[in-house]
């Protein structure tokens, strides 16, 4: 067995990893931290999470030293479920003691240290890191996710446009134009903490973060192809959905389109529909899956992708990459999990 430590356990990733982790054949949770001011430590997970009353009776326990001391004798894995500068301050810490570390967060995603002043708000503190940094896109990047001892979990937006575009950027099928993302994601996104704009009476579906928002240079960067990429919150719980506006190159057939697709066919945790049958909220949430549709007309295509932000858009990818770091399957404790 593995032990896996996972720190801001008390959030939505990180409830969600725990309740993974503690149903996982091979991996066992060694302990679920919140930060030393947290008004949840002490409690259970189960107290915040009823529906995990009996798996996940853990106590939250402070991030203080002696937690320090006591992740460094027994962890194998430490999960960051931290926000993207907590998670860019912990880090080299776990790091420096030999842990192999998983980041939630954005934190170590953007290989441009000057994208976080432009996107995130902040100076990176640990360029060494972030140039040595994996990223967790499991489907694309298995290599490089066992190799590493850092893995930048991928974004929830960019795990869904990615594995919606790159096939076909794989088969050089895409114009130079820009591609157009529009998406729609479920409240849970936007993280547990109070906020006015997140509060049951405030959401309704309106677009947030346009030209600006830091899943732009992300998808950017791991796409080799510009976007445009125009977030939407959505009066739901979980899931997230985009819709994808291509312009092929001329004289791509409908055919080859489909062939780009089937380099995902044998993905276990990726569902090809093509255009029998739309991807939906409905079809993903709370399922590890990425549900991609398409369909062309002439030079023009749409792709639409639908996935679970917290599974396969957090705690999900979070686990393939640490099932492939494992050398286990990838999709091991994945499958059936709602
Ligand atoms: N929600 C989602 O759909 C997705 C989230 N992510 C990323 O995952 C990360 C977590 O997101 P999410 O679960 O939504 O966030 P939440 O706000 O729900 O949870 C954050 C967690 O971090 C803890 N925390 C805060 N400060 C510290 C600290 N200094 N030390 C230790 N723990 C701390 C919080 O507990 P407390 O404040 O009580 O200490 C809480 O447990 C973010 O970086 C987010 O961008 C990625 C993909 C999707
Ligand atoms: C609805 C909502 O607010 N969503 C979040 C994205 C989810 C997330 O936490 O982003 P990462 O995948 O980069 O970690 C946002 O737009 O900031």
């Amino acid at each position: 067995m593995l032990n896996v430590t996972i720190i801001g356990a008390s959030g939505y990733s990180g409830a969600e990893l725990a309740s993974l982790i503690a149903k996982h054949p091979n991996f066992s949770l060694a302990g679920c931290f919140v930060s030393e001011q947290s008004l949840d430590k002490g409690k259970l997970l189960s107290d915040l999470y009823p529906e995990h009353a009996s798996l996940l009776d853990t106590l939250l326990l402070p991030l203080n030293e002696q937690a320090f001391a006591d992740i460094e004798a027994k962890a194998d894995f430490v999960c960051l479920c931290t926000d993207h500068k907590v998670s860019v301050e912990l880090a080299p810490k776990f790091l420096a003691t030999g842990k192999k570390v998983f980041d939630l967060s954005g934190g170590f995603r953007l290989k441009n240290p000057q994208d976080y002043d432009s996107f995130y708000g902040f100076t990176h503190q640990s360029p060494t890191w972030l140039a040595q940094a994996e990223y967790g896109l499991a489907e694309w990047n298995a290599k490089g996710i066992s190799q590493a001892q850092l893995v930048a979990v991928a974004g929830c937006y960019p795990t869904a446009a990615l594995n919606g575009l790159k096939p076909l950027k794989q088969a050089d099928l895409l114009a130079d134009d820009t591609i157009i993302v529009n998406a729609v994601s479920g409240v849970t996104g936007a993280g547990r903490k109070a906020n006015i704009g997140t509060q049951f009476c405030e959401v309704s579906l309106a677009p947030y973060g346009l030209f600006n928002h830091r899943h732009t240079p992300e998808i950017s960067q791991y796409l080799g192809h510009s976007v445009l990429f125009t977030p939407h919150l959505g009066n739901f719980a979980r899931g997230i959905l985009e819709t994808i506006y291509v312009k092929l190159k001329p004289g791509v057939s409908e055919h080859q389109v489909n062939e780009a697709f089937q380099v995902l066919a044998d993905e276990p945790l990726i569902r090809l529909k093509g255009n029998k049958q739309m991807p939906s909220i409905k079809g993903v949430a709370k399922q590890p899956y990425v549900d991609i549709g398409w369909q062309v007309q002439g030079e023009q295509l749409i792709v639409v992708v639908a996935i679970d932000n917290l599974l396969k858009g957090a705690a999900g990818q979070a686990l393939q990459c640490m099932n492939i770091a494992a050398l286990l399957p990838a999709e091991l404790g994945l499958k059936g999990v709602s």
